[in-house]
């Protein structure tokens, strides 16, 4: 059965990038995965002041709405770098929060999609017809984090509840 989430207060919203779970990255505190991932948009860009204002952003809306703001440059890497600088994060936010690592873990090979309607990359968009990029990053991170497991490079006991 293919689990479908998308807003925080809905079914798995902890897997949002919107979600409140924080993720430190080179020794930089972000509250949500959302606030890190707008904020990569603009590094070594022109408007790379833009940055610390979508850190302090009051919640992953705002952030997110800085990120899209087209008045601002974004780095010309982007486009290839994205997915990369999406799934470091995401990782992160799996391994620093083990009640949602469970909920990850909970769900077994069942496909996550990002029900989205008007994200085609990120999500499954309105007809479902979408690359689910944010879906395949979680499943990815799923089983990275069970091989990890196998391997007891995290231990069984972390993983309790
Ligand atoms: N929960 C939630 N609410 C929204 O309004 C959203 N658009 C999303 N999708 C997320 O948006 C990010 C993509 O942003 P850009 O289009 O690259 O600026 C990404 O985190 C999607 O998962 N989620």
């Amino acid at each position: 059965m293919t689990i479908y989430f998308y807003k925080v207060w809905q079914p798995y919203g902890c897997f949002s990038n919107f979600s409140p779970h924080c993720i430190e990255i080179d020794g930089t505190h972000w509250p949500t995965v959302e606030h890190y991932y707008q904020a990569q948009k603009f590094v070594g860009s022109p408007d790379a002041v833009i940055i610390p204002f979508i850190h302090a952003a009051s919640t992953p809306e705002e952030a997110a709405a800085l990120g899209r703001c087209s008045n601002y440059q974004i780095r010309p890497d982007w486009d290839l770098v994205k997915i990369t600088v999406m799934r470091a994060a995401v990782f992160k936010k799996f391994m620093t929060h083990p009640e949602i690592r469970q909920i990850l873990l909970v769900t077994g090979d069942e496909m996550l999609v990002e029900d989205s309607p008007r994200d085609y990359f990120w999500g499954c968009g309105l007809d479902k017809s979408g690359e689910n990029n944010l879906g395949k990053i979680l499943m990815s991170v799923r089983t990275e984090i069970r091989q990890m497991i196998s391997y007891s490079v995290i231990s069984r006991k972390e993983l309790s509840p």
